[in-house]
């Protein structure tokens, strides 16, 4: 990596957290992943959600055939775990190179997470098989119990079942996807062996609640995990400039219509695909830590994935960039860009 006051090149990161969709909302963001990342491991929340490996399989034919003319970019597939998932089915699905891991969303917790795991229990074969041959559990790390207040929900998670899912199965490679807390930092660094890591979003290295709930809602910052505040903002701001290992860079990148957040009961979600880049680097300028960019952006996730790294580079520039808005979806579905107009400080040059 070379860093200059107004210049920095890297080597081209990757997305280890990343929603896609289908059909014309596919169309509509993946060009602006591509532009930027050379892998992404690709969110399995649709409707239906992507439960086998034929379903996985099918899912990376449409993202490939909506790759823009020259992209380079792998999708890196995952498969959604349900309380009747088939342990030989993702063996396979390994085995054959289509799945690079499984995402556990407890039922009811997140998007399009219904068809979830509502009891840990039932799934204890297919994490004994995934454990058993190194594939990767993926967790949404919140508890959807309803006297849990929301703020507490991953703090809770941890508790109830990241811990006894780690002492019953200490081998398991797990992902504390999104982390949100201090305490999830906290337990991802009380980890000795390498064998958890965390991906940390954009959104909540920039925002805290009051961001969110101060002077107005404001809709386009609402995801789960919800924003915390500041002290937890703080937390994950070390984190990931740490230079740790175990936390790497994942967007969480969220499209949903604009209809579909700016209402009486907004849906979850972040779009932050155009300026992701540009706001991790900001807030690495802003920690003084640019030296420590690369490691985060571009070669813990590789390592924890135990994947090459891209051989390809990109160069980010000081300066403001001149993002839209909004993202055009045909059928009425445009989707809000975060940090459209209020620019980050810098820009991936093209
Ligand atoms: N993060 C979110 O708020 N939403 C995600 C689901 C998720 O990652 O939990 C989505 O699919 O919209
Ligand atoms: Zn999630
Ligand atoms: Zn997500």
């Amino acid at each position: 990596m070379t860093t200059q006051p107004d210049r920095l090149t890297l080597r081209r990161p990757d997305d280890w957290h990343l929603h896609l969709r289908d059909g014309a909302m596919l169309r509509a963001v993946l060009p602006h992943s591509t532009a930027h990342f050379g892998r992404a491991i690709i969110m399995p929340n649709l409707t239906p959600p992507v439960v086998t490996t034929a379903d996985a399989v099918a899912y990376r034919d449409r993202i490939l055939a909506a790759l823009p003319a020259g992209a380079r970019f792998t999708p890196l597939m995952t498969a959604y775990l349900t309380e009747g998932t088939d342990p030989d089915d993702l063996a396979r699905g390994k085995e054959e190179g289509v799945l690079t891991a499984v995402k556990l969303y407890p039922a009811g917790a997140t998007t399009n997470s219904h068809a979830g795991v509502r009891d840990l229990a039932k799934v204890r074969p297919v994490l004994a098989r995934m454990q058993a041959i190194g594939l990767p559990l993926l967790v949404h790390g919140e508890v959807v119990d309803p006297a849990i207040d929301i703020f507490d929900r991953e703090a809770v998670f941890i508790e109830r079942h990241l811990q006894p899912i780690r002492a019953d199965f200490p081998e398991l490679r797990i992902v504390f996807e999104h982390v949100t807390t201090r305490n999830g930092v906290d337990f991802v660094l009380d980890q000795g062996d390498g064998l958890v890591g965390a991906t940390i979003t954009p959104h909540h290295l920039i925002l805290n609640r009051n961001d969110l709930l101060v002077g107005g809602v404001r809709p386009h910052y609402y995801c789960l995990p919800v924003v915390k505040r500041e002290s937890h903002r703080l937390a994950l701001r070390a984190a990931a400039t740490s230079g740790d290992p175990r936390f790497f860079l994942g967007t969480d990148s969220a499209p949903h219509p604009v209809h579909a957040k700016e209402a009486a009961c907004g849906c979850a979600g972040v779009f932050n695909a155009l300026a992701a880049v540009a706001c991790y680097a900001e807030v690495f300028a802003e920690e003084g830590a640019l030296d420590r960019f690369e490691t985060f952006a571009s070669l813990n996730g590789p390592a924890f994935y135990q994947l090459p790294v891209n051989d390809e580079t990109i160069t980010l520039v000081r300066g403001e960039d001149d993002l839209p808005e909004r993202l055009a979806v045909p059928g009425g579905d445009d989707v809000h860009v975060f940090r459209g107009k209020t620019v980050p400080g810098w820009r991936v040059e093209a």
